[in-house]
């Protein structure tokens, strides 16, 4: 497998308008995206768009919050109250390659992939397999759109 681009970083948070203001009002994002709910993931959702070089798009932030306490994100804000850096998010080609990749190499994919935030097949890797860091492997977007 090679490495890909860094679709995004998610970012848990308890209070996802005071987050948005955050970006906003602290770090000066200028291109905020209206959130909406993916239930799959218990998790409400928006991306702040950082500026990328000549043009093209850059990272995003994705900010989280949990629709439920007993969801991935919510049992992590337990731990997390204030909210912080949850996960990192890699494109990949092929999201059936990249999972047998990562199996063969004896880590643990959580679940099947499917669908998140972005409209493609996506998977998770433990974060106790990855140097600690919850890793999202996801399918680049067929129209390049990210
Ligand atoms: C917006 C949609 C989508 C997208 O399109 O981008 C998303 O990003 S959704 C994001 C939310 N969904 C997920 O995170 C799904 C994958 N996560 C999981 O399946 C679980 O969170 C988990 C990783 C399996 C952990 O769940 P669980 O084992 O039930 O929780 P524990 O608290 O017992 O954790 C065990 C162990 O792992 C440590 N941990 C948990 N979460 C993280 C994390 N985000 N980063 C690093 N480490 C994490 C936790 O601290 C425990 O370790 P010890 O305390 O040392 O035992
Ligand atoms: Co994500």
């Amino acid at each position: 497998m090679k490495l890909g681009r860094l679709n995004h970083i998610g970012v848990a948070t308890p209070d996802l308008d005071a987050s948005i203001a955050f970006y906003r009002n602290v770090m000066g994002a200028t291109d905020v995206t209206e959130p909406f709910v993916l239930e799959s993931q218990q998790v409400r959702v928006c991306f702040v768009n950082t500026p990328g070089e000549n043009g093209t798009a850059g990272t995003q932030i994705e900010l989280l919050q949990p629709t439920s306490s007993d969801s991935a994100v919510g049992k992590w804000l337990e731990k997390n109250p204030l909210g912080g850096q949850h996960h990192i998010c890699y494109e990949v080609p092929d999201i059936h390659a990249a999972k047998a990749w990562f199996e063969g190499l004896g880590k643990r994919v959580l679940g099947e992939p499917r669908i998140g935030a972005h409209g493609t097949l996506i998977f998770f890797v433990h974060p106790k397999d990855m140097g600690g860091q919850l890793t999202e492997i996801m399918e680049t977007p067929k129209d390049g759109h990210h």
